[in-house]
């Protein structure tokens, strides 16, 4: 048996018992809670990861839902002891839900929540920068500095690759893959190659009017172009950006083949799930090449690295904070409560999940919706007409 966790409890006397397993940023996600009558109890204990167990001792015997956090592993257990406890709703803190099992969730009639929409142009822009970065040697470049090495400019020093006019392949180019497409399109003016399961008819579009306003006014237009298959973006792209969820059909989608494929001074950018690259295989493949480079934000076993990656040179890493911006995050936390506590209070579903900036506007009161519901259908939850 866990141990009881530590929490701090916001009105006590509320009639719906919220909990929240990590301390969340911002006050208005507490603020809109304790305004429809809910108590909220945010565990404060002094530990990264919360154990099934130490999740279950949280849930007690009465809670009517939950907000968890991407590190947790939801699956039937968490969500029986849920049931169990009366609960019907539960939101992830993240776009990414592949830490719940959706199918657990059905079986207990519980909700899972998750929170598009408010993170995709903060993710973008780390996509964006780790692009850039790992193109101009940043973290190389910094590093020497600061260890005093630097003896005065030469020709040779830090050489890295233009963008401009290069070719940006994106795989997986749904919101955060098309809000990264168009910055580095916009920005760079690079041609774009994307591989998707779908259609980005919006990108296109995007594309073929920037490129016609660029050659409107005497520049090269750019283009675009999507790929039939995944190897032809990591043949021809000169930075690779991987922006799919991760499921049974991305787990290790870039594999030790794949690396092969790509050129030797491409540029690799994660922000997706650490397990959509087969990083054994990849530091095998920085080591071999060092004029390839990537840019991590995402690790295969989070939060560690697999042996060899920290001494490559050619890797820039950093721990999981692609949707670190204070707007997104305290919005996150927003949508997650909002979630449960429509769920609780026997609201609709918002009609358009991408399309959250109602539940956002700190000056008017959310919409009685929840704004993003992934089994929606699977437990009959009507949709909103507002
Ligand atoms: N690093 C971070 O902090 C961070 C932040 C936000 C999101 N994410 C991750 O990014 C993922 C994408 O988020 P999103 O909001 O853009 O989701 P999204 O659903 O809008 O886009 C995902 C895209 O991947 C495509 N896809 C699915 N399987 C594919 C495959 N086998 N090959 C190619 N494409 C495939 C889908 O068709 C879709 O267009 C999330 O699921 C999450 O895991 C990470
Ligand atoms: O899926 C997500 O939302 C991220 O990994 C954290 O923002």
């Amino acid at each position: 048996m866990a141990k009881p966790v530590q929490i701090e409890v916001w009105n006590p006397n509320g009639k719906y018992r919220v909990v929240s397993t990590k301390p969340m940023p911002g006050t208005r996600w507490i603020n809109l809670l304790i305004q429809q009558d809910c108590r909220v109890e945010i565990c404060t204990q002094n530990k990264t990861i919360l154990s099934v167990e130490d999740i279950i001792a949280l849930i007690g015997d009465k809670c009517d839902g939950v907000i968890g956090q991407l590190t947790e592993d939801w699956g039937d257990a968490l969500f029986s002891a849920l049931s169990k406890a009366g609960g019907k709703a539960f939101s992830n803190m993240a776009v990414g839900y592949n830490n719940v099992d959706v199918n657990a969730a059905n079986r207990y009639g519980v909700a899972v929540g998750n929170t598009p929409g408010v993170l995709t142009e903060t993710t973008a822009e780390l996509a964006a920068t780790l692009s850039v970065a790992a193109a101009r040697r940043i973290v190389e470049a910094d590093a020497f500095m600061r260890g005093g090495l630097y003896e005065g400019w030469l020709p040779h020093l830090f050489v890295g690759n233009l963008l401009k006019r290069q070719t940006v392949g994106v795989i997986g180019a749904g919101r955060i893959g098309s809000a990264y497409a168009r910055m580095m399109v916009e920005g760079f003016k690079m041609n774009l190659i994307y591989y998707d399961l779908y259609q980005a008819t919006r990108l296109e579009k995007f594309v073929t009017a920037y490129g016609q306003f660029l050659k409107a006014n005497g520049e090269q237009p750019v283009t675009w172009k999507r790929a039939s298959s995944m190897d032809e973006v990591l043949r021809e792209a000169d930075v690779i950006s991987l922006h799919p969820v991760l499921d049974k059909t991305t787990y290790h989608l870039v594999n030790k083949e794949r690396l092969a494929v790509m050129k030797k001074e491409a540029i690799l950018v994660n922000c997706s799930r650490g397990p959509v690259i087969d990083e054994v295989a990849l530091v095998e493949h920085l080591k071999a090449n060092p004029m390839f480079r990537v840019g991590l934000d995402v690790f295969e076993d989070e939060p560690y690295m697999k042996p060899g990656l920290a001494d490559m040179k050619n890797a820039i890493v950093v721990p999981h904070i692609a949707s670190a911006s204070k707007w997104t995050r305290e919005g996150m936390a927003t949508l997650a409560a909002l979630n449960v506590l429509g769920k609780i209070k026997g609201y609709p579903i918002w009609s358009n999940p991408n399309s959250v900036e109602a539940f956002l506007d700190e000056n008017s009161p959310p919409p009685a919706a929840c704004p993003s519901i992934v089994n929606a259908k699977a437990i009959g939850l009507p949709v909103s007409k507002l």
